[in-house]
């Protein structure tokens, strides 16, 4: 996992505790300066919605940057629908959560053409959206 680090050293304590320090690895950073190089794969989860576009572009930038050309990034959020569906029970919930990103750190939540938008500026592609079985879908993007 990768955090700020004093988040980082906490969850290495943690991984250590548990025994899981030969199988798991804690970095402490920060996403806008850089973040590690080559990982197979990379997971922001819960991590966009915090920011406004410009601070979410500056990550996913850092992210494309430290990404091997055949990386994957998997963006793991609530999407917002284009449109409100009254007869969608989940949608009132996703709303609450865009209230409360914008009201608490300072974000937002998107839609799916948001998304798309935000990781072609950062160049990415957008590949594929695949919904789970709560409210966060998992946007997987590659290089564009
Ligand atoms: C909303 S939490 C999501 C955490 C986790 N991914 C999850 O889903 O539970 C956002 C995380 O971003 C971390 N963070 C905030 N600013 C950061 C920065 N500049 N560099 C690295 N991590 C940062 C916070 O410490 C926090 O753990």
């Amino acid at each position: 996992m990768f955090d700020l680090p004093h988040v980082a050293d906490v969850a290495r304590a943690r991984i250590a505790e548990a025994g899981l320090s030969d199988r798991y690895e804690a970095v402490g950073g920060d996403t806008f300066a850089a973040v590690p190089a080559g990982a197979d794969a990379y997971v922001l989860k819960g991590v966009i919605h915090d920011w406004e576009d410009a601070e979410a572009l500056a990550i996913l930038h850092n992210v494309r940057a430290a990404m091997r050309d055949d990386g994957r990034l998997l963006v793991i959020e609530r999407v917002l629908p284009e449109r409100i569906d009254p007869g969608d029970v989940l949608t009132p919930g996703r709303f609450i959560h865009d209230i409360n990103m914008m009201l608490n750190p300072g974000g937002r939540e998107r839609t799916e053409a948001e998304f798309r938008d935000l990781l072609t500026r950062a160049g990415l592609r957008l590949a594929r959206v695949v919904p789970t079985p709560c409210a966060l879908a998992v946007i997987e993007a590659d290089p564009a």
